[in-house]
């Protein structure tokens, strides 16, 4: 696991939307190859979705041959109601991008069965051979999509209740109105994620650095599901200052060397890779 330490949102931000263009760009997408993305909702990836949109306007990037997958989306919440996460995606990012619409999947809260809503959404993705990026958010119970503390390690798309504190959370997009916020929530389960062939998860604020640390410096555990994170070949966690608030000061340091002798590293490639072409 690697972890990237950003001065601020907008840095965290920034600094995802050219590792998810660039991943993106190198492979090439085309209607026969699809890039295959999850996506998640929330306050941490809107600076992440405002610097695509740039790249997309820019034509440095396209999401013509994307296919989406959201992580989650609230139960009995009319489709266009203003905090539906179908509203959100719209509003936030797919209706600024060039993504044809039918490539977009969203999980349906409103389903007559929620149940067959669940697994055919672990078919689809499954017939698009998988998700090569998950980009996930977390709650402050260190939550990934919507696996509330004690959810199953081994869990794949379904119906949950959501947590009280995460409710709680979620109140500030319903005018602080507790009872206005769905109980309920469809989404991916962790193995979902764990399947992805790269997994990227934003956490910001100092609200969630307990999360972070348990998620990071202590074991593999139901009630803080991103720890699962841990069983991953490639996951990315990238995080603003405030968020490493309970971290040692080692795990710090640490995190930060393995980014600074990356670079290193990569500047010593593309100088041998200038000297080449000028041999030439
Ligand atoms: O980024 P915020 O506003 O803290 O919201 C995070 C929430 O969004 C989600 O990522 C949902 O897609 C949840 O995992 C989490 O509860």
């Amino acid at each position: 696991m690697r972890l990237i330490i950003r001065d601020n949102p907008t840095a965290v931000g920034d600094y995802l939307a050219t590792y998810i263009a660039k991943r993106i760009n190198d492979f090439a997408p085309t209607a026969d190859k699809p890039f295959v993305l999850g996506l998640p909702t929330g306050s941490s990836p809107i600076p992440t979705y405002k610097a695509l949109i740039k790249f997309v306007k820019e034509e440095k990037l396209s999401f013509q041959h994307v296919v989406t997958f959201n992580m989650d989306e609230y139960v009995g919440l009319p489709r266009d109601h203003p905090e539906s996460y179908h509203t959100f995606m719209f509003r936030e990012f797919f209706g600024h991008v060039d993504i044809p619409p039918s490539q977009v999947h969203i999980l349906d809260g409103n389903a007559p069965d929620l149940v067959a809503e669940c697994n055919a959404y672990e078919a689809a993705i499954k017939s698009y051979g998988g998700i090569e990026l998950f980009l996930g958010g977390i709650g402050e119970d260190g939550h990934i999509a919507f696996n509330e503390p004690g959810s199953s390690l081994a869990s794949r798309t379904r119906i949950k209740t959501l947590a009280y504190d995460t409710i709680l959370a979620n109140a500030r997009f319903f005018n602080n109105d507790i009872s206005k916020v769905p109980r309920m929530a469809l989404t991916v389960g962790v193995a979902t994620v764990l399947d992805s062939r790269e997994v990227v998860v934003i956490v910001n604020g100092q609200r969630k650095a307990l999360a972070l640390s348990k998620a990071i410096e202590d074991g593999v555990n139901h009630l803080w599901t991103l720890s699962a994170l841990q069983l991953h070949p490639w996951a990315l966690i990238v995080v603003d200052e405030d968020a490493t608030a309970e971290l040692h000061v080692k795990t710090v340091k640490y995190f930060k060397s393995i980014e600074y002798v990356q670079e290193q590293v990569e500047m010593s490639k593309r100088e041998q890779q200038k000297q080449g072409e000028e041999e030439v």
